[in-house]
């Protein structure tokens, strides 16, 4: 029956991974089937990721700080990557003074993170810089960046946000992230990590299943939505949209939030999270800094792309190819 095979039972679970009754189990904010997916190999060998929670503020150094000790215990506890969240580098007051604290990808900011990357021995998916581009001289904005830096700190791909979220909603100082941010002009192909095969985006991307479609498509089996969601939007569609994104794409999706008050004007939902390609959110973390972590298996997201083929079920002669990348 299909849905023993996706979904063990819990005696099968101890019975085929015995260790996974220690202790240390409870890193794994939620875990279920943790994952017995085992049938031939301990989940134990599966690749480990972590997810960084944290409250920027407008001060850099404090920011970096804070992120460098939450990479340090993710790298501690065996995580191959760790994902921090959007706006990682700093939350500004206003637009002039996100201008003010920008840098460019070859700046100290992010000299910092190679050093970290490589001290760790880990990946790390940097959800939102701050990016002073090629074209900051003329335009005077800047990008919402994502970069991957592998082990050695070495930028493998980086993707510059799409969809800029200006939007006035009741309850919640306006957003305008247009007045500081050029829209990036492209989706970046899935990159090959220790985890699986990653697609890029960011936060408000998430509401464009276009795009994760897109990067499916293309070969993704994690969707990474690095997010600074606001507190009003949160609570309704925050777990709602992640979820659907997990489920129709067939992917993991990974999910680092800004959380708490950045400053006197702003302040983010947390609920970092990340959902396997069921639907279950796998891990997660509440309204305060920390971190969560999960195991990776695509042996289980192999054999559920087989039970539930949507990929090959779909009718662009109806509506058009819909979310194929363009070529
Ligand atoms: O401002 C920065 O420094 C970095 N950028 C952000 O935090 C962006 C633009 S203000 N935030 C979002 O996209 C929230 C989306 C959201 O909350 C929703 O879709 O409901």
């Amino acid at each position: 029956m299909l849905g023993s095979i996706i979904r063990p039972p819990h005696q099968l679970l101890s019975l085929l991974c015995p260790r996974l009754r220690i202790p240390r189990l409870s890193v794994f904010c939620a875990q279920p089937r943790s994952r017995a997916m085992a049938v031939s190999s301990s989940s134990w060998d599966l690749p480990l990721v972590a997810v960084c929670q944290v409250t920027s503020t407008p001060d850099k150094q404090q920011n970096f700080q804070a992120c460098a000790e939450l990479v340090r215990e993710a790298a501690r506890l065996g995580a191959c990557l760790a994902f921090l969240p959007e706006a990682f580098d700093f939350i500004a007051r206003d637009p002039a003074e996100t201008l003010h604290l920008s840098e460019p990808l070859g700046g100290k900011l992010l000299g910092e993170y190679t050093q970290l990357a490589r001290e760790c021995g880990l990946w790390l998916s940097l959800g939102g810089f701050h990016e002073r581009g090629q074209d900051w001289e003329q335009t005077q904005k800047i990008y919402n960046c994502h970069v991957l830096l592998n082990s050695k700190g070495s930028v493998v791909a980086t993707y510059r946000k799409t969809h800029l979220c200006d939007v006035e909603l009741p309850g919640q100082g306006p957003m305008h992230e247009s007045n500081s941010t050029m829209p990036g002009p492209s989706l970046e192909s899935p990159v090959s990590t220790p985890a699986g095969k990653i697609g890029l985006a960011i936060c408000y991307d998430m509401r464009f299943p276009e795009l994760s479609l897109a990067l499916a498509q293309a070969g993704a089996e994690i969707l990474t939505y690095p997010s600074a969601f606001g507190s009003v939007t949160g609570p309704a569609h925050w777990e709602v949209l992640l979820r659907a994104r997990a489920i129709e794409t067939q992917c993991y999706v990974v999910a680092a939030a800004q959380c708490g008050r950045h400053h006197e004007k702003r302040a983010s939902y947390g609920h970092s999270m990340v959902v396997d390609p069921w639907g279950t959110v796998v891990a997660r973390c509440s309204e305060g800094p920390g971190l969560c972590l999960a195991r990776i298996d695509l042996s289980y997201l192999r054999q559920l792309r087989q039970h539930l083929p949507v990929f090959q079920h779909r009718r662009p002669d109806i509506y058009g190819s819909l979310g194929h990348p363009p070529s």
